[in-house]
């Protein structure tokens, strides 16, 4: 485990916390949230951008935890909010972001996502093609007003990460080709209710290379001076997120690095630039507790049966992700027996780790998935009708649920039958 997760009198502390009283007074599974530490990496993010002259606004990617206190620990830092989705919309404004430092992206925004926006006076669409570019000057002509955008383009650089979470290669999705950016440039120059004001990049998550970040903005940075040049007005440039966390204490590229890529090929452009850092700000502040349900000898295998599901940390069942997994107890011994180990969930596929050394365990026994703060209560599902994972947050010495489990009936109160069905009866 990072800090501040380790062991204090043989118990795993959160900051000032034993983990083991959370569980007992929130109940498993539940995931927890140090405060500290994603301070600490938002100033450790910002101040690495400040120390290499880089005017930088850094706009926290919501879609990594969205939990209102998780926004609101870094609105409180001065971080801005990159949002793909009207919910993540309101939900930076609802924690007070300022409208001026939210940028929102995404490849599927609705007329009404763009109609929020704009009401809301964010700092800049990140526009995805051309055809959202029309719909979203038909959606500001319609208010009377010119809607701020920064062109995504994308550099079709291999960010060298999990194919499934690659996002800046020709085949992807995402952006627009930099070969067609400068005409779209040109459509958008004439479209009364677009006002360009920038470029933006993201190639994608969970980045451990920074040879393909220097690529990807070494091509930006040259269409934006080619297009500033040619009269284009552009004013900002958002080079996106994906910093990469380590999930199993490797050796990677610091803030401090990524920031001397940045002002290597940016620099020069002497702009206010965005970030969209997500993951890297709150991955390792986090962790997933679980409790051993039944420690399950197999003829071939031994199976450490848990009270966590793949629909409550998804990231193992869908990219095979590695999560270190430790005993809330500091093991007495160096002994290590191999589990596999393995949620409730009806699906084989609910594995969160084959052949895992791990101390010996026994049902009742409590354990910690490291680096969860990202991509893992936000990923979560209700699937075999469990309810959503509670989330809690540690600061210092105090500990606060930040969203409660619901109850079974509360979920049920949401659904109803129809009408040729009667009432739902109430559950004993
Ligand atoms: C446009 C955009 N910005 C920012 C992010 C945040 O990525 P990460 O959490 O890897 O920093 C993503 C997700 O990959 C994204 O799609
Ligand atoms: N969900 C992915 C990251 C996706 C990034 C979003 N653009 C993960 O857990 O690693």
């Amino acid at each position: 485990m990072t800090q501040p997760f380790a062991y204090s009198e043989g118990r795993l502390q959160a900051e000032g916390v034993a983990v083991e009283d959370i569980a007992a007074a929130v109940g498993t599974p539940f995931y927890l949230y140090s405060a500290s530490a994603m301070q600490q990496a938002y100033r450790r993010f910002a101040g690495a951008l400040q120390g290499a002259g880089l005017d930088a606004l850094v706009c926290y990617a919501v879609k990594a935890n969205p939990q209102l206190a998780v926004i609101a620990t870094f609105a409180a830092e001065g971080a801005g909010a990159d949002v793909v989705s009207e919910g993540e919309l309101r939900r930076a404004l609802a924690v007070g972001v300022p409208a001026e430092k939210i940028v929102f992206a995404g490849v599927g925004k609705t007329a009404g996502e763009l109609a929020l926006g704009l009401e809301a006076g964010i700092l800049q669409f990140n526009v995805e093609s051309r055809e959202e570019l029309r719909l979203l000057d038909q959606v500001a002509r319609d208010k009377g007003v010119q809607a701020p955008v920064a062109l995504r383009v994308n550099p079709d650089v291999d960010a060298r990460t999990h194919a499934k979470i690659t996002t800046g290669k020709s085949e992807n999705k995402f952006g627009i080709d930099c070969d067609d950016a400068a005409a779209v440039l040109q459509e958008a120059v004439a479209l009364p209710g677009i006002l360009p004001v920038g470029l933006a990049t993201h190639i994608g998550s969970q980045i451990t290379d920074l040879e393909p970040y220097e690529a990807a903005f070494q091509r930006v940075a040259g269409l934006f001076a080619e297009q500033r040049e040619a009269g284009v007005p552009l004013q900002r440039l958002d080079l996106g997120g994906g910093l990469g966390i380590a999930y199993q204490q490797e050796a990677l590229p610091t803030p401090e690095d990524y920031a001397a890529v940045v002002a290597r090929t940016a620099g020069r452009l002497d702009v206010p630039l965005v970030f969209e850092p997500g993951r890297h700000l709150v991955g390792e502040a986090g962790l997933l507790i679980s409790r051993v349900v039944y420690v399950k000898q197999g003829r071939s295998r031994r199976f450490l049966i848990v009270d966590a599901g793949m629909n409550d940390l998804m990231r193992p069942a869908l990219y095979e992700a590695w999560h270190d997994i430790v005993p809330l107890r500091e093991p007495a011994s160096a002994a290590r027996l191999r589990y596999d180990v393995v949620g409730p969930i009806c699906e084989t596929g609910d594995l969160f780790a084959e052949g895992r050394e791990l101390p010996e365990l026994a049902a009742g026994d409590l354990v910690a998935f490291g680096a969860a703060g990202a991509y893992g209560a936000t990923m979560a599902s209700t699937y075999n009708s469990r309810p959503p994972v509670a989330e809690v947050m540690v600061q210092g010495d105090s500990f606060e649920v930040i969203r409660a489990r619901p109850s079974h009936d509360a979920l049920m109160r949401s659904e109803s039958l129809p009408s040729w069905l009667g009432k739902v009866p109430k559950s004993g």
